[in-house]
């Protein structure tokens, strides 16, 4: 216990505070890039505590800039720790950072929707699937426009148990906009509550999902930023809750929430081919057992597994359907009529 407790403790040497490295490499947040600094290290303490216990652990943060967060996971005792950061700027302040902790701090610059992490650490770290999570670990607080999609991908790559997930049932810990970590939290609860988002939908259907704390902008960043920030914990589930691949069940989502006040027929009949859009959408509402008339946001997970089982089926059923795409049809449908419209438009002046 003593031995690992100590193993646990790792002390910075001094360092330049995180606002003297902002004004000593001159690293102005640009407001265009949602860049805000977390300067307040009980703050940066307080979101790395969300990730569990990092003694020894290896971790990947997205998005250090100054280094705040990233001074708190090495304080936090973890024992190798992978920077990913897209502004050339930081590079130099990490830099510094990782001369201070000699050994464990890697620096990448590029850019976290292209790095491929499944390179980033060693396969011996690799768990099974239904096994307890591997020691990796994935923090960040990023540009909310940036985590959003970020998540997109990563739920992509846990229904695939690739990239970050070759390790097995990595976890999780970002920051999102409160208002989204709080609605989608809401999940949870009973099937009537309003608000829900579909991305998180997504990922109550592959994660345990947790909201731990939200914090004001005033207290953390060097930018005043308008809105309150939540920060929220992700761990893989070992059964997804719909066992369908993740690109069917957030196209049937996407659809479903598509026209998000109307009937949830609405958005399914976009699923198919208009020539057999009444037909198939009764079918797949009839097989999945879905009042065609309640509301995208009156439907819970299980009406969605239903709902992606069915959507499966057909698609099996009728090769070709799971790449359709209504838009196409429209795009289509749109430039036959304008070539139409030309030529009477020729034949009248001919
Ligand atoms: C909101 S700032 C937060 C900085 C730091 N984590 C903190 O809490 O003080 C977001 C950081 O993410 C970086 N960033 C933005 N998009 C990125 C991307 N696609 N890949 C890697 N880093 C990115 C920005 O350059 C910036 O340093």
């Amino acid at each position: 216990m003593t031995a690992s407790r100590k193993l646990a403790v790792f002390r910075l040497p001094p360092l330049p505070t995180i606002g003297e490295i902002i004004r000593l490499y001159n690293l102005r947040a640009e407001k265009q890039l949602s860049q805000n600094f977390l300067l307040d290290m009980r703050l940066t303490d307080k979101i790395v505590r969300q990730a569990g216990g990092l003694s020894n652990a290896h971790v990947c943060e997205v998005g250090p800039g100054p280094g705040g967060i990233t001074r708190s996971i090495l304080s936090a005792g973890a024992a190798d720790l992978l920077v990913v950061e897209k502004d050339t700027r930081f590079i130099p302040g990490l830099q510094l950072l990782a001369e201070a902790a000699p050994g464990k701090v890697r620096i990448v610059h590029g850019d976290i929707l292209t790095y491929k992490m499944e390179r980033g650490f060693p396969q011996k770290l690799a768990r099974k699937w239904d096994d307890e999570p591997p020691d990796v670990h994935i923090i960040g607080n990023l540009p909310f426009s940036v985590s959003t999609p970020l998540i997109i991908k990563w739920l992509e790559n846990i229904s695939n148990r690739d990239g970050p997930f070759v390790y097995g049932r990595t976890r999780l810990t970002l920051t999102f906009q409160k208002e989204v970590a709080e609605e989608s939290a809401a999940l949870s609860a009973p099937v009537r509550s309003a608000g829900r988002r579909r991305t998180f939908l997504a990922c109550w259907v592959f994660c345990n999902f947790k909201h731990c704390f939200s914090f004001p902008p005033i207290i953390a960043f060097l930018l005043q930023s308008e809105v309150d920030v939540g920060v929220v914990h992700f761990t893989p589930l070992v059964q997804p809750q719909i066992g369908q691949p993740f690109k069917l069940v957030e196209k049937v989502v996407r659809n479903v929430f598509q026209f998000r006040r109307k009937h949830c027929r609405r958005g399914i009949e976009m699923l198919f081919p208009e020539a057999r859009r009444l037909e198939l959408s009764e079918q797949m509402l009839r097989t999945a057992d879905v009042d065609p008339t309640l509301r995208p946001t009156e439907l819970s997970i299980p009406h969605f597994r239903n709902l992606s089982d069915a959507y499966s089926k057909l698609c099996s059923d009728n090769p070709g359907l799971l790449a359709y795409d209504f838009r196409d049809e429209l795009r289509k449908k749109r430039r036959s009529r304008c070539i139409k419209e030309e030529e009477e438009e020729l034949k009248l002046k001919a």
